[in-house]
């Protein structure tokens, strides 16, 4: 058995204001093999934004450890990429510019890479375009391009320096239904092409089953781990599967699990019962 890429130990996180301490992370555990796709869910503020950071080296952990390829992760690396919900892009660069960008930085970093290297980051971003539907677009600017362009472009540039880890938070958050299907098996065919391990926080259990090879359902206060589903799909994927009584029934189970874990439940007992006090 192969070890696990990702290494997640007894993680706690509290964040301590002036006024308030906020525990959004305890007793984190999970293992994530290499090129698994998982997916996590959960009511708002159960952590998953902040589990995403601390993996990314963006945030601190308070309480345990986490281990990538066997090491304790430290701050951020070339081997991890993130993406947003917002896709901040340089404005002021083309397309190709802003693919090519985290290259480059790498590249001037690095002295032992010389021109060579170079070469073959035009290689990689030509690739990279062509992978994404953008070829045409190469010397547009952020401006002139959709929402999903822009994302699509986002998501280039983090796979350019060829990272074994990609996180996502919410990236097709702000797209529209149709586009965010194209983009859902865009995502899975670079998930196939590039090997990558992906973890992948969403609001959208449909999105979240589609995408996953696992769902980790998350529950706040304290932000914890409430559940872990296998999808029962193949890796094949396509979007008539959305309709199978597999896939909607895992879709039931989770949504009802979910609104159990964030206290909407009681909230819409409540409703429920004010609504028949004022009713008579
Ligand atoms: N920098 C911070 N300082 C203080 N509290 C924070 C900070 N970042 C997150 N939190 C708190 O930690 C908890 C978890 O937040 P986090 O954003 O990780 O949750 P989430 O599950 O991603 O939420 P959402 O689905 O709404 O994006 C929340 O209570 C949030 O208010």
């Amino acid at each position: 058995m192969t070890a696990p890429k990702i290494q997640i130990r007894q993680v706690g996180k509290t964040f301590v204001g002036d006024k308030r301490e906020v525990e959004a992370l305890r007793q984190i555990d999970l293992d994530i093999q290499p090129n698994e796709f998982v997916t996590f869910v959960g009511a708002s503020g159960c952590g998953k934004s902040t589990l995403l950071r601390i993996i990314a080296g963006l945030e601190t952990l308070s309480h345990g450890e986490i281990l990538l390829d066997g090491k304790p992760i430290d701050g951020p690396g070339v081997d991890r990429a993130m993406v947003f919900q917002h896709y901040s892009l340089y404005p002021w660069l083309s397309v190709m510019k802003n693919i090519k960008f985290c290259r480059q930085l790498k590249v001037i970093s690095d002295t032992v890479r010389g021109p060579g290297d170079m070469e073959n980051a035009r290689g990689r971003a030509d690739a990279l375009l062509n992978l994404m539907g953008l070829t045409p677009f190469a010397d547009a600017y952020p401006s002139q391009l959709s929402g999903g362009m822009q994302q699509r472009v986002a998501i280039a540039r983090a796979l350019m320096p060829k990272p074994a880890t990609l996180l996502m938070d919410e990236p097709f958050g702000a797209l529209d239904a149709q586009t965010r299907e194209v983009m859902h098996d865009l995502i899975r065919h670079v998930h196939k092409l590039e090997k990558s391990t992906i973890l992948f926080v969403t609001h959208d259990v449909e999105e979240a089953i589609y995408l996953g090879t696992r769902i980790v359902l998350m529950a706040p206060r304290p932000g914890r781990i409430d559940s872990i589903y296998e999808v029962p799909l193949p890796a094949q994927r396509n979007q008539d599967m959305k309709l199978s009584p597999e896939f909607t029934e895992l879709k039931r189970q989770i949504l009802a699990r979910i609104r159990e874990t964030s206290g909407m439940q009681t909230d819409l007992d409540q409703l429920a019962k004010l609504t028949a006090m004022a009713e008579g």
